[in-house]
């Protein structure tokens, strides 16, 4: 059985999340933590009838409490865009969010499998890493940027064009999680496209993002849909963490050796998932010519997103 702690819980994406966890029958205790309003949550979460218990926890005191004994901790804290706002635009603020957060969990869960979903995500994994390290705990098997709902889109997306079923198109979807730095592989689907459709498809995939701040028009950033994203991949956490189950492979952000030799230290990739976090990092899908060129723009935009975020916690400069 799994506890898992929700940090910032209350929130567009944290509501939904915390709801989805609950209907997990192999979670004993759902922790929620926020700076308002969970104990409200909570109590409401409290009387589906599903096994886990679920506790609620306010402002920085009740930290510590939310995250003691957790085995999977995810972070969907901090401020979402508005129209015109790149993700890149949240980085201060979230920035030192993500750190009070990781300072937590190096205390109190030092060996949790932790989820980022704050963003920039690009820029807040290496944050949350460098807090670790500072700490002497940091495990880089453990340590997640959740950019799942790229992939989630892309077959959405994908399945929309071709006609496919959503739910059995797969696009892995490697990178990393702001515009340029989102490559979709569309020549691994299978599938056939115009380079006229696949340009477009690529487009919509990168910019995901931008079309739901834009329909919400000021109140906010996509909150459903990384919800759904988000539960698949503590789902996924769960079944080859903590059930047993083998060859649960997902794309996620994640500091390998495979990144380093590419020049960055962070990378979203397919991994295979297991009892220690990453089980196996796995070949890259094949690319195309088109492919390599976004491949490469991609790395250029992740080195600068990841220094950013590694000289906020070591005070370097790259
Ligand atoms: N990785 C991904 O694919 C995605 C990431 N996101 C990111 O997730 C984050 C959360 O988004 P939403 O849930 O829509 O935001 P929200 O504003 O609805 O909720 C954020 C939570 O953080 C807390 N918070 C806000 N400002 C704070 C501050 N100054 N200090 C401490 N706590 C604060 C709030 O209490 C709230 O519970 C954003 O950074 C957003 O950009 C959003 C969608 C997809
Ligand atoms: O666009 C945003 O700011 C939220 C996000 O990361 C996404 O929806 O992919």
């Amino acid at each position: 059985m799994v506890k898992v702690a929700v940090l910032r819980a209350a929130g567009g994406i944290g509501q939904p999340l915390a709801l989805l966890i609950k209907t997990n029958p192999f979670v004993s205790e759902l922790s929620l933590y926020d700076v308002v309003n969970t104990p409200g949550v909570a109590a409401d979460l409290s009387h589906i009838n599903t096994k886990s218990k679920v506790t609620g926890w306010v402002k920085d005191a009740q930290l510590d409490q939310a995250l003691q004994g957790a085995d999977i901790v995810v972070i969907p804290a901090g401020v979402p865009r508005k129209p015109g706002m790149t993700r890149d635009d949240l980085f201060n603020i979230n920035a030192g969010i993500v750190k009070t957060l990781a300072t937590g969990i190096a205390k109190n869960c030092p060996k949790a499998f932790v989820a980022i979903i704050s963003n920039p995500v690009n820029s807040t994994v290496p944050i949350a890493a460098e807090t670790l390290k500072a700490h002497g705990v940091y495990d880089p098997k453990r340590l997640f940027g959740v950019t799942l709902l790229d992939v989630v889109r892309a077959a959405t997306f994908v399945s929309e064009i071709k006609g496919t079923d959503p739910e059995k198109t797969n696009v892995a979807v490697i990178g990393g999680h702001s515009g340029p730095t989102i490559v979709p592989i569309l020549s691994g689907t299978g599938l056939s496209f115009t380079q006229e459709q696949r340009e477009a498809l690529v487009k919509r995939i990168q910019y995901g993002g931008d079309e739901v701040v834009k329909a919400k028009d000021g109140t906010g950033s996509a909150t459903l849909s990384m919800a759904y994203a988000g539960y698949r991949f503590v789902n996924a956490l769960i079944a080859a963490g903590f059930q047993g189950k083998k060859g649960v492979v997902e794309c996620a952000y994640v500091d390998s050796d495979w990144a380093k030799e590419h020049g960055v230290d962070f990378f979203a990739a397919p991994v295979e998932l297991g009892p220690e976090g990453v089980a196996k990092y796995l070949p890259l899908p094949a690319l195309d010519d088109y492919e390599k060129e976004l491949f490469k723009a991609a790395i250029t935009d992740l080195k600068g997103n990841i220094a950013k975020g590694e000289s906020r916690i070591t005070g370097k400069v790259h």
